[in-house]
């Protein structure tokens, strides 16, 4: 029989959610374990957001020395793949130790291995070395998402995210299917390496949660730089050739590929978790939660990727509902109450949204101002192709909702949480000094 291990919380999931909620559990004076089974860190920081913003880097260099082509600069601005992911994984390589110190220094206990309850109050472990039985007063679920599976002959040769991140060489001919975040962001990528990119989209746009006029940008300037986008179109099989693959696509053409990534979405880590066992109720969605992100069993509260909540699955909101949860433990007693929440696709360019979206405004008679900031000091500066930005604003004259496309959108977006949090008005803006020239000093150009 194995011993058990008792403490106030298990945190389940070592990502930013599980992460956040172990870190102020304890620093409340919780005894806390936390257990994960795969990288120390979770999806963010070793297969989805860093690594991919850190590729991107390279692809930004290019993309900066190109734009200074004909004005000045002279140079080779060919990407060398395996040596941009080197610098790639110097960083992420040392994420899991890195993390696994931080719990160290912060006293707070780990157990590497696959979790799964038992009953309603105990959790098995699978170590290594064996077998750990845990039972802790309550407990945290932050077990994120997985690629979802492509159910079409051949689905088991593409390639999932985590794969792309860590490609060792890029093919002449890569075939992406997806028309989200994912899909958008890895054809920026590839297409800039000097592949031939092939984007397979289901429906009639990307993006569909983006301004459609920013998606519709976008989508143009990949076409520019070479991305092949087939609308209303499924891969039907993917086929091994002597060369490679092959991808079917549904109106009949087939298109030899070394590459075929697939960006279909994400499943919910939910079900390798026997929560029956425990009283947990989950759905395609993931885990069922209420406003207190307390599942169906009372002791038991789910957050980040793997939660049915109402908001994008993000790192942001993954950090927020762990820090929420840890205070809940604590004794807070109100229902979670989200904060603006940005969203960016860190495509070439970027589209950044926060807020109320530029489509809604009508509906609620609000404004909306369009600019086109292309020749605004700060993006002629940068030579950027095209920067534009659509601000809504409520009866009072206040800022409520930003959209825009650019190469820095992920930066300019964060002064409009700013501003929209604050309330700012044209004098409130003008009564802050900001270091001239830079984007924020333009943010009184909006009014
Ligand atoms: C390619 C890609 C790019 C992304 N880019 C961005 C971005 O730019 N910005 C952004 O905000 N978000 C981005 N995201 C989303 C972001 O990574 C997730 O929202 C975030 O990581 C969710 O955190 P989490 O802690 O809920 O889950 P995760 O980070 O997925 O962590 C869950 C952890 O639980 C572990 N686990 C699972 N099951 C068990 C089990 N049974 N026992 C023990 N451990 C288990 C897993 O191994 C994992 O380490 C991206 C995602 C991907 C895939
Ligand atoms: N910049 C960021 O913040 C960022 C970046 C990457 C991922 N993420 C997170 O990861 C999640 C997953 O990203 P994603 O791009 O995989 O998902 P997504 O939900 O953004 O897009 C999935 C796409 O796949 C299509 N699709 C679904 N099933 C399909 C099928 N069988 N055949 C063809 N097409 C199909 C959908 O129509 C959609 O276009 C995002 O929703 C987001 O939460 C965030």
């Amino acid at each position: 029989m194995e011993a058990t291990l008792n403490y106030d919380a298990a945190v389940i999931g070592a990502g930013p959610t599980g992460l956040a909620a172990a870190e102020d559990l304890k620093a409340a004076g919780k005894s806390v374990v936390v257990i994960e089974k795969y990288l120390w860190g979770g999806t963010c920081p070793n297969y989805g957001c860093d690594p991919k913003k850190l590729l991107l880097a390279g692809v930004e260099a290019r993309e900066n020395a190109l734009a200074f082509q004909n004005d000045g600069l002279i140079a080779d601005v060919t990407l060398d793949w395996p040596k941009l992911m080197a610098r790639k994984a110097k960083f992420t390589d040392t994420m899991p130790g890195r993390t696994l110190g931080s719990l160290d220094t912060a006293q707070i206990d780990h157990l590497y291995g696959q979790a799964e309850f038992l009953d309603e109050e105990t959790l098995l472990v699978h170590e290594e070395a064996g077998n750990v039985v845990v039972r802790a007063n309550d407990y945290v679920i932050a077990v994120g998402q997985r690629p979802a599976d492509l159910p079409i002959e051949g689905g088991e040769l593409t390639t999932d995210s985590e794969q792309f991140l860590s490609l060792p060489e890029m093919p002449k001919d890569v075939v992406i299917i997806g028309g989200g975040y994912i899909a958008v962001e890895f054809a920026s990528i590839a297409v800039a390496t000097g592949a031939n990119v092939h984007l397979v989209v289901r429906g009639d746009e990307i993006l569909k949660d983006f301004e459609s006029d920013f998606a519709d940008e976008l989508m143009e300037q990949l076409s520019d730089r070479g991305v092949h986008v087939y609308f209303n179109t499924t891969v039907t099989a993917v086929r091994k050739t002597d060369a490679g693959l092959s991808a079917e696509l549904s109106f009949g053409s087939t298109i030899p590929a070394g590459l075929v990534v697939r960006a279909v979405g994400r499943t919910p880590n939910s079900d390798l978790l026997a929560l029956d066992k425990a009283g947990v109720e989950s759905n395609q969605h993931g885990i069922i939660v209420d406003e207190h992100l307390r599942t169906s069993n009372p002791h038991i509260y789910a957050g980040g990727d793997v939660a049915n909540t109402p908001v994008p699955r993000l790192t942001t909101t993954g950090y927020f509902e762990g820090r929420y949860i840890a205070k809940v433990l604590n004794g807070h007693e109100e229902s979670i109450k989200y904060p603006l929440i940005p969203i960016t696709v860190f495509g070439t360019p970027k589209i950044a949204e926060v807020g109320v979206a530029p489509s809604a405004a009508e509906m609620l008679d609000y404004e909306v101002r369009t600019f086109d900031m292309t020749e605004w000091f700060s993006y002629y500066r940068a030579a950027e192709s095209k920067v534009a930005s659509k601000i809504v604003f409520n009866q009072a004259g206040e800022i409520v909702g930003a959209a825009m496309i650019g190469n820095h959108a992920e930066e300019l977006i964060n002064y409009f949480v700013d501003a929209i949090e604050r309330k700012d008005t044209y004098e409130a803006v003008r009564e802050r000094l900001y270091s001239y020239p830079s984007l924020a000093s333009d943010l009184e150009y909006f009014f």
